[in-house]
């Protein structure tokens, strides 16, 4: 039977410091006994200052560095005591996105190689069905088929990020992890890709934890908040209380510096 309670994601108590170089040059607590839920289907805004925690956050749940101490339970499987083998099956199901869309692609592969790569990987691929499920993975993001033998450098910002959010769905995730995905995007296209992942989301009840610092994308797109402050949770609410009426005194002052603030709606898709 099915536990409909347990939650896609559950962190507890996840602790993550950067040891210092010295003895004159202390180590770092960036994540201090952070705690958070996400639901299948629901997207978790992480916000806070530049430097409160937030990609260290998502770089533990993702398992890019190991926690220091805490639990992070995905699809009911504790993946902090497990080995990089027994890891191994479930990365799949929870894939990162990352802010620089450039940088996340190999600059040597078409469009057509980056998303065949991780069926390959996973050994997804044949010779059959492959190139159909790459033209379908193109086609899902938005891309057009010409698109298919450019290389990163033939692409604009927004569409190498239609790339790797495909790569990731080559995958068949459950959970996204999105840290800042449309933050070096020019304001144009971001409001595109805004309404890709929502749209995905939707089709394919995706699960993201989104890494932002913009009220305005915040209020767009995430169903609950949850404010960071120096390695720790301040406030945690639906992203209509959290954005409207913070009961933190920090999140208030928060909010009324960060861009976005204000009913600024995000614009339509081009
Ligand atoms: N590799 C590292 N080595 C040492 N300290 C680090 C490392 N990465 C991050 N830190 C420190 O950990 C703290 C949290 O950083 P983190 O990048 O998680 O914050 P952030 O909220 O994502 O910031 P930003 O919005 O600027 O990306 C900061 O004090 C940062 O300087």
């Amino acid at each position: 039977m099915t536990d409909t309670a347990q939650p896609l994601l559950r962190v507890r108590d996840l602790v993550v410091r950067y040891p210092g170089r010295s003895r004159r040059a202390p180590g770092v607590l960036a994540v201090d006994h952070v705690s958070f839920d996400l639901q299948t289907g629901e997207t978790l805004a992480l916000v806070g200052e530049s430097g409160c925690g937030k990609s260290s956050t998502a770089s533990a749940v993702t398992g890019l560095r190991r926690a220091d101490s805490g639990s992070v339970c995905f699809l009911g499987r504790e993946l902090t005591t497990m080995s990089e083998r027994e890891l191994r099956p479930l990365r799949p199901a929870l894939q990162p996105v990352f802010q620089d869309p450039y940088g996340s692609l190999s600059p040597r592969l078409s469009v057509r190689e980056a998303l065949a790569e991780p069926l390959r990987v996973q050994g997804r691929w044949d010779r059959e069905s492959g190139p159909n499920r790459v033209a379908e993975l193109m086609a899902k993001v938005g891309l057009d088929a010409v698109h298919g033998d450019r290389r990163p450098h033939e692409l604009s910002g927004g569409q190498c990020q239609r790339v790797g959010i495909a790569r990731a769905l080559a995958c068949e995730p459950r959970l996204l992890v999105l840290d800042e995905p449309v933050s070096a995007l020019d304001a144009s296209v971001r409001a595109g890709v805004l309404n890709l992942l929502t749209d995905l989301q939707e089709e394919l009840g995706l699960g993201y934890l989104f890494i932002c610092h913009d009220l305005a994308l915040v209020r767009h797109l995430a169903h609950r908040v949850a404010v960071m402050r120096q390695g720790r949770i301040v406030e945690t609410g639906s992203a209509r209380q959290v954005c409207s009426e913070p009961t933190d005194p920090y999140t208030r002052e928060l909010l009324a510096a960060m861009p976005g603030r204000g009913p600024r709606p995000v614009p339509a898709a081009p």
